[in-house]
């Protein structure tokens, strides 16, 4: 019973938006890396400050929003608790997801490995094999932030390491607000590109597929 009702809930949740089916991001990251208080910045209007009194997620917060500057793509950002205990039911939002924002708090250093850990494993899961990524280097308004590099080369990002995948780091601040949009943006135009390959190589098997067919005999 508690199985089915964690899984249910995500799509009720998404009957409820009326979310676009194609446009589903997750929202990810270790306990308090400021998952919640990004959600809200994104979805702050120009000057005006959005709410930062949260509390610890304990199941999720989901809200549509428009990732692009012509605010014509409406995404559902699906911001998931990140606490140890719950961490494992992070697996029942991954169905149907289209993108993955992992959100890192780049002042805690202790925890930079397990961070890095939690990213592989949703990387590695079958649903995530080739979901694109906007990696969050949160708190860069902070003193003693790690740098974007720093990070990159602590989670062991890089072209190699990530051959097929889609994916960008950007630095980030939810309370400034810096760096929050530039993210957002790069994170729509990473789907933008995945779509056009995937349509394009629809394209090719299609007319692959046509070709082979014109090659069969008839039956005498
Ligand atoms: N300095 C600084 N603090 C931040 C920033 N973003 C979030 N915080 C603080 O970090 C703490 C945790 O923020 P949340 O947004 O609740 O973190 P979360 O990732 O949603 O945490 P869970 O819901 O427990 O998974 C809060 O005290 C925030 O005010 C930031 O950009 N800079
Ligand atoms: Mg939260």
């Amino acid at each position: 019973m508690g199985n089915y009702m964690e899984k249910a809930l995500p799509v009720r949740a998404c009957y409820a938006l009326k979310e676009p089916v194609n446009n589903r991001i997750l929202i990810l990251g270790l306990d308090a890396a400021g998952k919640t208080s990004l959600l809200q910045r994104a979805l702050a209007k120009e000057n005006v400050e959005p709410n930062f009194d949260v509390n610890p997620t304990v199941g999720f917060n989901v809200e549509m929003c428009q990732l692009d500057p012509t605010k014509r793509a409406n995404y559902a950002l699906w911001d998931v608790g990140g606490q140890d205990k719950i961490r494992s039911l992070w697996r029942h939002y991954y169905s149907g997801a289209t993108g993955l924002i992992f959100v890192i708090d780049s002042t805690d250093v202790d925890r930079i490995d397990e961070a890095a850990e939690a990213l592989k494993v949703i990387l590695a899961d079958q649903e995530m094999k080739s979901i694109p990524v906007l990696i969050f280097a949160n708190k860069q308004d902070d003193d003693t932030a790690l740098t974007v590099e720093n990070i990159t080369e602590k989670i062991g990002f890089n072209s190699a390491t990530q051959e097929r995948r889609k994916w960008v780091i950007q630095g980030c601040s939810a309370i400034s607000g810096e760096g929050v949009s530039e993210g957002l943006r790069s994170l729509h135009k990473l789907l933008q590109a995945k779509t056009q390959m995937e349509k394009k190589q629809n394209n090719n098997f299609g007319k692959s597929n046509l070709r082979r067919s014109f090659r069969i005999k008839p039956r005498k």
